[in-house]
């Protein structure tokens, strides 16, 4: 892969398009952030061409029913929340799920960390007041500080910079962690019963013991445990500010297509998605695997446009629409999207995101999601699915391996009188530890009915 801006990326950066961009910074020194491209330009591919196609096949597999993925991190990853403790509790929180969904569906699970990349947030408002007193809007570390005062609020380029830093150190973790003996697959499942061990998880315990048996079965026949100790891990995060995508862009020496090289799969957000916009463009130039978040105000025309320039050779595992309706939407609202789709003859893979349709505001004034609205948005995508005979390809979910209160509900039984307790997101609500593991052996349930 080139390091270098090569022929062919120029002619790729000069023919884009002005096309208007959504959701961007308002940089105020030009310069400055020349300079911050120019540097991001020169930097190392995060990503290699050749995993990014791997996980087209993966992500094809799961179209087709023979795979299921998980997606799952921050809604905003920090620089300072890259840590080793929190990096390892997260790819543990992730590794437990898969094992439980890989039970459940039995078809392999592919591992997406919403990792390595996730420094950027689009709002619903340019601004944010507390009291009397209003600023610029936080708009993720790539951008600015979360901190509530004016200098911290200033967008500055360098961090674009740094999110490339602190992708690369986090990827690397990532890669130890997923490759150094951390995964094998009988920690993993040990992890497990330490979660169905606690009373309040008594109700999993059935299924655990299956597991378990099945191990044992395993181990009996002879099973390889020694190849189960490492495992694929792919990086991925929302394509929002393409100053930070553009620059790390590379052209695949092997093969001479574009790569965006910031992480393995990238999406568009709900907000970005527009068809005449520079976040659909840019994507429909590059070969990566792209996920398309898609709302229940989605125009069924607009997606199928989407799908003409994204993925026009209908290659499987190009596009991935990643539906976030709501739990008392999801029925009424994806039905006929996926109908519509599926009968156009296109070749999308469908993953369930229950938690942007979710969001609300909880009496005591935090910004939260109900563990119930969670489980009841899969299980609606489940229901739809089945119904029309298309496949529940995967779930993407936010969430932290750390024990937080962010989110009300789960066998914790988290209250909105407990949210204060530790309430750490700068973004979204997460699933904590726990309930990210019951959403995993409940989803792994329906996997096993379906
Ligand atoms: O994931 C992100 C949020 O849903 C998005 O940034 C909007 O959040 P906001 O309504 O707090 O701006
Ligand atoms: C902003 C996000 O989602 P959406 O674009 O679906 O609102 C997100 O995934 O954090
Ligand atoms: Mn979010």
């Amino acid at each position: 892969m080139s390091t270098t801006i090569g022929p062919d990326l120029s002619t790729f950066l000069e023919a884009t398009p002005d096309l208007p961009a959504a959701q961007q910074p308002v940089w105020p020194d030009p310069a400055a952030l020349e300079s911050a491209v120019a540097e991001l330009s020169t930097y190392p591919p995060l990503v290699f061409a050749g995993e990014c196609d791997v996980l087209r096949d993966r992500m094809a597999s799961a179209g087709a029913g023979e795979a299921f993925v998980l997606q799952g991190g921050d809604c905003a990853e920090t620089f300072a929340g890259a840590t080793a403790d929190n990096i390892k509790n997260r790819i543990k929180t992730i590794l437990q799920m898969a094992a439980v969904l890989t039970y459940g569906a039995s078809v392999p699970v592919v591992k997406v960390g919403r990792m390595a990349g996730q420094f950027a947030k689009p709002r619903s408002s340019n601004s944010e007041t507390r009291e009397d007193v209003t600023l610029p809007a936080y708009r993720g570390d790539m951008v600015n500080d979360f901190e509530f005062t004016p200098e911290a609020r200033h967008p500055n380029p360098q961090r674009l910079v740094r999110a490339y830093h602190a992708s690369s150190a986090t990827l690397n973790l990532v890669r130890a962690f997923t490759t150094g003996g951390f995964a094998d697959l009988r920690h993993v499942h040990d992890w497990n019963r330490g979660f169905v061990a606690n009373a309040a998880n008594q109700r999993y315990e059935k299924l655990a013991r299956d597991i378990d048996k099945a191990m044992k079965f395993m181990a009996a026949c002879g099973a390889d445990f020694e190849a189960m100790r490492t495992t694929e891990f792919f990086a991925a995060h929302e394509a929002l500010i393409l100053d930070y995508e553009r620059p790390l862009t590379r052209v695949d020496s092997r093969t001479g297509n574009l790569y965006d090289t910031s992480g393995h799969f990238i999406w568009i957000g709900e907000r970005t998605r527009d068809l005449g916009g520079a976040h659909l463009d840019f994507v429909s130039r590059i070969h990566n695997p792209i996920g398309v978040k898609v709302s229940a105000k989605a125009q069924v025309d607009d997606l199928l446009r989407m799908i003409d320039l994204v993925d026009p050779e209908r290659t499987p595992g190009r596009l991935t629409f990643i539906t976030r309706m709501g739990a008392g939407q999801v029925r009424e609202a994806l039905a006929p999207i996926v109908e519509k789709v599926t009968a156009s003859g296109a070749a999308v893979t469908w993953i369930c995101d229950p938690m942007h349709g979710n969001t609300f505001e909880s009496a005591s004034g935090y910004k939260t999601r109900d563990f119930e609205d969670v489980v009841e948005e899969v299980r609606g995508f489940f229901e739809v699915h089945q119904g029309l005979g298309t496949v529940p390809g995967g779930i993407h979910v936010e969430l932290t391996g750390n024990d937080v209160t962010e989110c009300i509900g789960g066998s914790e039984k988290i209250l909105d009188a407990d949210l204060n307790k530790r309430y750490e997101t700068v973004c979204d609500p997460r699933l904590n530890h726990q309930q990210s593991l019951e959403l995993a052996f409940l989803v792994a349930e329906m996997l096993s009915r379906d």
